[in-house]
């Protein structure tokens, strides 16, 4: 468990103060995955090292599975960070080293017996499945290869956390993909509570259970992932989680709506769960005296569920328009007009 209790961190620069953290109040639950996104210069990097007191707060407390740091020796901090693993964005790997020099180098400073490390660091390797490439060195590895060697090294001494510092910003799309499965992995075959900061909501959708978002060093919003995605309340939010539903109105369609030639009445509709797959329209064409006309639509999946977007346009009688629209409402259904103009 991870607890920040009104975190605050202010740098001093050139004499200058920047307030990076502005009294964060977030509990991180045993065995989740938990993410934290925000844009640039939010303060993602500054809470994250917090955590294992690579920053030190200015005031608030970091509390690790009921312990406060604040109020511990360095020694008592050190055991605690025994406890918390980091995979960093650039790998952080020794070019010197091979693959197995690096992933052994925690155990050999916490002097662990060698053959113990040859056991452990042999296990590791095929765990994060690189057991061909022990005697290989970094620079003979793809982004993707280092990654499992950073992730097969903060698993080394065994860690109950383990944080992620934009752990995948670095690589392509599809090994992302295996990067994130690897993660998740490690979640759920070793309990591991895991805290990843980023900038990318892919990422968030395709792992986290719970989310928050940082703007200007504070939590503007925290839920599930289904929550927050289903319905971000702020702008922010509704940004990132644009970004990835793919529930932006197509320039070509927009153009349509602004022309306004000859449509009546555009309506976005959005639909979540079940009900995606309703034949709705096709209800609301046959027992209302309305033509509807889909401009647009699809529909993404998260975690399972489906969202569906659909800008349809609908033509009748004021009353008859107004009906359908009362009985879609009925239907726990989204739907709202689009005028020209709207986004
Ligand atoms: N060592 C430092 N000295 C002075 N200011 C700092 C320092 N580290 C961070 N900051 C400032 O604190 C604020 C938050 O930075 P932080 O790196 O935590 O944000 P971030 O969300 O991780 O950004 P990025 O994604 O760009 O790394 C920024 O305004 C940044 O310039």
């Amino acid at each position: 468990m991870i607890e920040f209790q009104q975190l605050k961190k202010v740098y001093n620069s050139g004499g200058q103060e920047v307030a990076a953290l502005n009294g964060i109040d977030l509990l991180i639950k045993k065995g989740e995955i938990f993410g934290v996104i925000g844009f640039s210069g939010a303060g993602k990097s500054s809470l994250i090292r917090c955590v294992n007191w690579l920053e030190q707060p200015t005031s608030g407390k970091v509390i690790i599975d009921g312990k406060d740091l604040t109020a511990l020796t360095s020694a008592q901090i050190r055991e605690v960070k025994k406890n918390i693993g980091m995979v960093f964005q650039h790998f952080n790997l020794l070019n010197s080293k091979t693959v197995f020099a690096n992933v052994a180098m925690p155990l050999l400073l916490s002097k662990v017996p060698k053959e113990e490390i040859k056991k452990q660091v042999t296990e590791l390797l095929e765990f994060v499945g690189l057991s061909d490439k022990a005697n290989y060195y970094p620079d003979q590895l793809s982004g993707g290869q280092k990654q499992r060697v950073g992730i097969a090294r903060a698993l080394a001494t065994n860690p109950s956390i383990l944080l992620c510092d934009e752990a995948t910003s670095a690589l392509d799309p599809q090994t992302t993909s295996s990067i994130l499965e690897l993660l998740r992995k490690i979640n759920q075959e070793y309990a591991i509570t895991i805290l990843i900061i980023t900038h990318e909501m892919a990422v968030i959708r395709e792992i986290c259970d719970r989310v928050a978002v940082i703007e200007a060093g504070k939590i503007i919003e925290e839920g599930t992932v289904f929550n927050v995605f289903s319905s971000p309340k702020t702008d922010t939010a509704r940004n990132f989680v644009s970004s990835v539903m793919n529930d932006q109105i197509p320039d070509s369609i927009k153009e349509i709506i602004e022309k306004n030639d000859g449509l009546q009445k555009v309506f976005r509709i959005q639909f979540i769960g079940q009900t995606a797959g309703q034949p709705l329209l096709s209800q609301v064409a046959k027992k209302f005296d309305i033509h509807i006309n889909v401009l647009f639509g699809n529909i993404t999946e998260l975690q399972g569920t489906p969202f569906g977007n659909l800008i349809v346009e609908f033509q009748g009688a004021d009353r008859e328009i107004n009906r359908a629209l009362m009985y879609i409402n009925q239907e726990k259904v989204s739907i709202k007009e689009v005028k020209a103009h709207a986004s």
